[in-house]
């Protein structure tokens, strides 16, 4: 046995390999060593392979499921080796690699997050050119696509794949900056063109990819069909479901790299966390199918005006009755896993009992036919129509109403349904009448009136007999297991029943599940047709939540235009309005004549929340929602970028500033016209004069050469200048009053730049002690009084700048007690002078 193990685990060195043996899965040498550590299972050691004792640990496998989520949420590949052979006494029993799971091809539902699509990436470089692709093995989606490689981490965020596959050297590259990920290493052979194409070629049944669109995307190819054929592996099926490959287009997207989508908090909190965050607000969907499209919506926002407004047009109408929809939706299975389950083969009985229910309220949903003239309405509708009454007949006839869990206990297919499975069936009631008369004869016969015929697992059937009648049993009864109070026995008539039964128990157990795969069978050629139910399901609710979350959270309908603006009335911040109790709404309106605005105002003034709510109130007018304001125009945009706080990426081997820097550097160049940039706070991160010079650069920059939407939050009151120099550029400010010592924020946008920072005012809200706040006040209004006399630093006359002085920190009066102090000599002074200039210079510092 141990060389059967050691023969299939040498295929899978870099896998636990979990060995059915008996009840339990077994792991074996280090696998059981890192099984225990990482499962908390006791390791054992048992007989020896090569001198030394071999280390095991093993698990039940009627809860290996438990343990497998386990190992896949800490990024660990199971292969799961099973017994295929019939036990014959004679060497081990024939095992086989039924599954393997890694965790970007999981499909069971117990290992599966609902909410989250679960995919798998590909990637092959060469040179400068990345091919990418990827599977979703539960939602049986299968994409591809092309980038440039500095722009594969953004790729990498906005697919979001729970695993990657790549060559070993590529891998390395990619664990520096995402080291939680799982990684598979595919030997670098394996990256060849024709190889691959052959390899799709194969599985769509077709000559080349030109009826997908794809041949020319060589790298994507590669890529494509390495994952083919890994997912193949490791699901040992052909995945039928997999029955189209899409190329996705970046350029139908607004673009958000990767900072973006962290900072604007889409699916995640900056910290990392579930909620609250755009999509835990906006996730009103009834079906978890619903809500995973939502999450991709979100994260995809559309570029092309003509495909939004088709979703907005359906959002509108949609209002009317979105609960109605809601209603049905909650009730309906995930189709879009079943389906893929159905494909995969392992789609247990509840999943058709489950497809089954769902397919009978749809019918529910036909009211959405009055709103046919909406054209994606009018898809879904279809798409509806579509789906054949055969499959819900054909489940309807063939799955009992609630069958049980797994197949290999039978009572899954309907009474009536195969005429054979109804007789062996009928062995078995029969035999309950049997049993009865039985027991009745045999009272009769024997005058014990407690006898009893019964059943149980361990003995089968049996006559009992209690202690105080055992005199009465008659001679031809056979013992078969003495209790304390009771004996038990068999007949000759009641073994030749018995054997009878089990027989007709295991032929109908046998045939059901004969059954079951000629039902799978039957439902796999209706695949693409359950898929493309799915989707217009999980549209309808996307649709359907937009519709409820737009109308009880008072959002309006986005106008979408083809020049230069962004003018929101009265927004609101879609998540920060949840959290807190009175939101301050605020307004913006940039244009070609003015697409910078300067903001300026208190630390917690707002500034921050009114940047990121203009950023997310473009991107959900992108994907089709409604938006939290009164009114909103929406010019074209290609991307948004943000460069928000300052975090140290210490893995990447970056500082705070260098981060601070490199996202910059990003956002100069690659911004457009047609971008929405959002600075907060930058040049904060190093001295005050190099963040201020920074900044007015960066500024400047943005403003002549990328002409970008430009919200740029700063506490340097010198950039408010700028607005004296360009036309384009605006100052705003977060209001805030000051009463007593106390600082008050309105939250409220107005024009001009702040009066002043009221840092010490926040700093004592967060409750730095007094002694502390007392000496920064009057350090600030040393400084301040200081800063007054001198020039004050000119970031438009940068000659005079350069020639000037590097200006003093010191007050006026502390440079002449210094100066006066240089000039006397201590020697010359008499004791009494020497006092006497001591106070003089103490007064001169009071
Ligand atoms: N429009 C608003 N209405 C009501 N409360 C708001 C509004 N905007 C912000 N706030 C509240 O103020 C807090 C601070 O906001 P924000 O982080 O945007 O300030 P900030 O000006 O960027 O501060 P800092 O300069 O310190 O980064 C938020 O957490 C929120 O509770």
């Amino acid at each position: 046995m141990m060389q059967q193990y050691l023969r299939i685990k040498a295929d899978y060195p870099d896998m636990l390999l979990f060995y059915r043996m008996g009840d339990f899965y077994e792991l074996f040498f280090e696998d059981a060593e890192l099984g225990s550590r990482l499962l908390g299972i006791t390791l054992t050691q048992r007989g020896s392979s090569a001198g030394t004792p071999i280390k095991m640990a093993g698990v039940p496998f009627h809860s290996a499921d438990q343990y497998l989520t386990k190992m896949v949420k800490l990024g660990q590949s199971v292969v799961i080796v099973d017994q295929v052979g019939e036990v014959t006494g004679k060497g081990p029993v024939e095992r086989k690699v039924t599954r393997i799971i890694t965790p970007g091809t999981l499909t069971d539902e117990t290992l599966l997050n609902d909410k989250e699509d679960n995919q798998i990436l590909a990637i092959y470089q060469k040179n400068n050119q990345c091919g990418l692709a990827w599977i979703s093995l539960s939602g049986g989606s299968f994409l591809i696509s092309e980038c440039v490689a500095s722009d594969l981490q953004n790729q990498i965020e906005r697919i979001r794949p729970a695993e990657i596959i790549a060559s070993e050297n590529l891998i390395k590259q990619l664990k520096i900056i995402r080291p939680n990920l799982a990684y598979k290493i595919i030997p670098e052979w394996h990256f060849e063109y024709d190889l691959n194409l052959r390899r799709l070629c194969e599985h769509f049944l077709v000559n080349d990819l030109d009826g997908f669109g794809i041949s020319h995307y060589h790298q994507a190819i590669i890529s494509a069909g390495i994952i083919l054929d890994y997912a193949k592996q490791t699901q040992n099926n052909q995945l039928p479901h997999i029955n189209s490959v899409i190329y996705d287009n970046q350029n139908d997207y607004l673009i958000l790299d990767a900072i973006s989508r962290k900072n604007l908090e889409i699916s995640e909190t900056i910290r990392g966390e579930k909620a609250p965050t755009l999509f835990s607000v906006m996730d009103q969907c009834a079906s978890t199918m619903g809500s995973r499209l939502l999450d991709k919506w979100l994260n995809n926002p559309l570029r092309d005006h003509k495909e939004i407004r088709a979703r907005q047009e359906a959002v509108k109408v949609l209002q009317e009755n979105y609960n109605q929809i809601h209603g049905v939706l909650k009730q309906v299975s995930d189709i879009e896993r079943i389906s893929s389950r159905i494909g995969l083969r392992t789609a247990r009985p509840r999943d058709l009992s489950g497809l089954r229910d769902s397919l009978q309220l749809i019918p529910q949903l036909g009211f959405i036919r009055e709103y046919c003239s909406i054209s994606l309405i009018a898809e879904i509708y279809a798409k509806f129509s579509e789906v054949s009454q055969e499959i819900y007949s054909y489940l309807l006839a063939a799955i009992k109403p609630e069958p049980k869990l797994l197949i290999r206990e039978g009572d899954v297919i309907n009474e009536g349904y195969n005429p054979e499975l109804d007789r062996l069936r009928s062995i078995n009631t029969d035999g309950s009448q049997f049993i009865l008369e039985l027991e009745a004869k045999e009272r009769e016969r024997t005058g014990i009136a407690n006898l009893k015929v019964e059943y149980n697992r361990v003995h089968g059937y049996f006559i009992e007999i209690s202690r105080s009648n055992l005199d009465k049993a008659p001679v031809e009864y056979r013992r078969t297991q003495t209790l304390k109070n009771a004996e038990r026995f068999t007949t000759p008539e009641l073994k030749s029943f018995e054997n009878e039964v089990l027989a007709a128990n295991d032929k109908a157990l046998a045939l059901e599940k004969k059954i079951y795969e000629e039902i799978l069978d039957f439902l796999n050629q209706h695949l693409s047709q359950l898929q493309q139910l799915a989707d217009a399901i999980a549209t309808l609710d996307v649709l359907a939540s937009f519709a409820k979350v737009s109308l009880l959270g008072n959002y309006c309908c986005p106008e979408l235009i083809n020049h230069h603006q962004i003018r929101i009335d009265d927004g609101r911040h879609p998540v920060v309005e949840k959290q807190i109790d009175q939101f301050i709404a605020n307004s913006i309106n940039v244009d070609d004549t003015s697409k910078f605005l300067m903001i300026t105002g208190p630390n917690m003034g707002g500034k921050s929340t009114y940047m990121r709510q203009v950023a997310i109130i473009c991107l959900l007018a992108h994907c089709g929602c409604y938006v939290p304001a009164t009114k909103a125009v929406i010019g074209v945009i290609d991307r948004i970028f943000t460069r928000i706080g300052a975090s140290d990426d210490l893995s990447g081997g970056k500082s705070t500033f260098m981060v601070e820097m490199s996202e910059t550097a990003n956002i100069l160049n690659n911004a457009t016209s047609q971008s929405l940039v959002i600075m907060d706070e930058v040049g904060r991160g190093t001295s005050t004069f190099d963040g201020l010079a920074l900044a007015y650069a960066i500024a400047r920059y943005l403003i002549e050469k990328c002409a970008a939407y430009s919200l740029f939050a700063t506490h340097y009151f010198e950039l408010t200048d700028l607005a004296n120099h360009y036309a384009k550029v605006a100052n705003v400010h977060l209001s805030a009053v000051e009463h007593k010592d106390q600082i008050v924020f309105m939250h409220h946008v107005e024009s001009g730049p702040a009066a002043k920072s009221y840092g010490i005012q926040v700093a004592s809200l967060a409750g730095v002690p007094k002694p502390v706040l007392a000496t920064a006040k009057k350090y600030l209004q040393h400084l301040e009084d200081g800063s007054e006399k001198q020039a004050k630093l000119d970031l438009f006359s940068i000659d005079a700048a350069l020639t000037d002085e590097y200006p003093s920190s010191l007050s006026p009066n502390e440079e002449a007690v210094l100066s006066k102090l240089r000039q006397v000599d201590p020697n010359d002074l008499t004791a009494k002078q020497a006092l006497d200039l001591l106070y003089e210079l103490q007064q001169k510092l009071r």
